[in-house]
């Protein structure tokens, strides 16, 4: 039955590339405002895909998607871009803007918003020095390291605390203790409300952020309950992420 309280919606939806097999079959699920999921599966699964298509940058070949409580064939171009602007994306190519400086990476998405200057000279110095990259403000993304680029790309992705926060393996190419840190951004991102799905095959995170699976076989998916918790003690750290209200920035809900 339809879940009218859902921030995400699939029904049966289905997904071929040009010409190709279908990537996914008969994907159906809801995410519930302020859920958090790991989307996992083995290498070629579609979860690239399934991420595509919530971020709108793909349409489904068969099914309905729902997005904000709004059925996503409805949406012009505005309306799709307006809803890109309240999510966090993080893609495993980075998708880093290459005529722009690291700060201006990070301060494009409330430059968008049209948050005031000052507000976010103090947000984006204050993220880049905590993702490491406090000497790196006017640098190029091209000579970074692939590892502080995807720290980049996480610090645009959250700088906004966007309502949904998309990932596809966001701590792949980092250490595990830079990883650990960014995880910890995320659960203190969630807690203030963002909804999250992240893509990953770490078997290590899953058993340690015990979140809910969305587990992708072949295209077809399921829903499964957190992995086992791993033996041990478990650190935790705290993350800066400063509450925001989102409705401030004027760009309206749907
Ligand atoms: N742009 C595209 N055009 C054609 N086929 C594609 C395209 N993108 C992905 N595919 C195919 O769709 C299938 C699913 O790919 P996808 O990248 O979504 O999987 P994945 O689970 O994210 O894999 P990985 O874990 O390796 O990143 C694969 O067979 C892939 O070859």
């Amino acid at each position: 039955m339809a879940d009218e309280t859902a921030l995400v919606r699939f029904d049966d939806v289905g997904m071929r590339y040009d010409g190709g097999a279908e990537v996914l079959h008969g994907v159906s699920f809801s995410l519930a405002p302020g859920s958090y999921h790991f989307l996992t599966g083995p290498s070629g699964a579609g979860k690239s895909t399934l991420l595509r298509l919530l971020y709108l940058a793909q349409r489904p070949t068969a099914g309905q998607i729902s997005l904000f409580g709004r059925d996503v064939r409805e949406l012009g171009r505005a309306d799709r871009a307006r809803m890109r602007q309240r999510m966090g994306v993080v893609f495993q190519d980075f998708r880093l803007l290459p005529h722009l400086s690291v700060f201006d990476n990070v301060a494009l998405p409330l430059r968008i918003l049209k948050a005031p200057e000052a507000e976010i000279r103090r947000d984006v110095g204050e993220l880049l020095a905590w993702v490491g990259l406090g000497e790196h403000e006017a640098a190029s993304p091209a000579t970074l390291s692939g590892g502080q680029q995807q720290r980049l790309a996480i610090a645009r992705a959250v700088v906004v605390r966007p309502r949904l926060l998309l990932a596809d393996e966001p701590t792949g190419n980092l250490d595990a203790e830079m990883g650990l840190k960014l995880m910890h951004l995320f659960e203190e991102l969630n807690k203030l409300g963002t909804t999250i799905v992240i893509a990953t095959h770490d078997t290590t995170l899953l058993a340690r952020f015990r979140h809910p699976r969305l587990v992708l076989t072949e295209g077809r998916l399921k829903t499964m309950p957190p992995a086992p918790p791993p033996r041990g003690p478990v650190v935790q750290r705290t993350a800066p992420v400063a509450p925001r209200a989102e409705d401030t920035r004027g760009e309206g809900r749907s």
